[in-house]
């Protein structure tokens, strides 16, 4: 039994890290989806909610062939023992999946494998590329799965980020 753990912020989850989850399904048993920072919901940078990401990735993650656990995981101000934080949250794991250059340091520091992927599609599939054209009406459709479109239009994701950026920008941020 291989479990692997794929931490991310996932605001929202997008084509990118379903590729990226597709590729770890054929390598572990089972995988951890760690919801970064859990804690911030309601602005720009962070639009959605844990709940609202845990409902994101259970949908769009059904149809695969693996069993996945979401845990949400708060942000610390302490790099050095968010290793031991995550650990605290999540079921056991064997080795852990980012391309994000600090977590990769920390969980090797901490004596983790770890396994990174190439970027796929980067010039589109990003989080902050798919949050900007939902502000802007751009097409952000086709860079999610279908099943996070849904959670989207369900929450009204639209008109809140559209909302939350107005007030980022005027200075009453959320
Ligand atoms: N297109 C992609 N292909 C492969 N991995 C990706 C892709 N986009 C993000 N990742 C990786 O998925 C993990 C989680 O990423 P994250 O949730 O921050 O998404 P992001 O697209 O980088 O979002 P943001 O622009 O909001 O920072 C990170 O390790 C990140 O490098
Ligand atoms: N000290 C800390 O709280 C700490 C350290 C490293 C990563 N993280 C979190 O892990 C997540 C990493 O995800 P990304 O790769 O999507 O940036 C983010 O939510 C980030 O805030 C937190």
């Amino acid at each position: 039994m291989l479990r692997g753990c794929y931490i991310g912020r996932f605001q929202p989850y997008h084509d990118g890290h379903h590729r990226m989850v597709e590729e770890i399904a054929e390598e572990v048993d089972e995988l951890v989806l760690g919801i970064g920072s859990a804690d911030q919901s309601h602005t720009t940078h962070d639009p959605f909610t844990a709940g609202e990401r845990i409902m994101m990735i259970t949908k769009a993650v059904a149809d695969l062939d693996i069993i996945t656990y979401a845990v949400p995981l708060e942000d610390l101000n302490r790099n050095a023992v968010w290793v031991s934080h995550v650990e605290s949250m999540s079921p056991k794991f064997d080795i852990a999946y980012s391309n994000n250059p600090l977590v990769i340091r920390l969980f090797e520091e901490a004596g983790k494998e770890v396994r990174s992927s190439p970027m796929f599609r980067r010039d589109e599939l990003e989080g902050s590329e798919v949050r900007e054209r939902i502000r802007t009406d751009g097409d952000w459709r086709g860079l999610v799965p279908d099943a996070v479109e849904e959670v989207v239009d369900e929450i009204d994701g639209v008109g809140r980020l559209r909302q939350v950026s107005q007030s980022d920008s005027n200075g009453t941020g959320l």
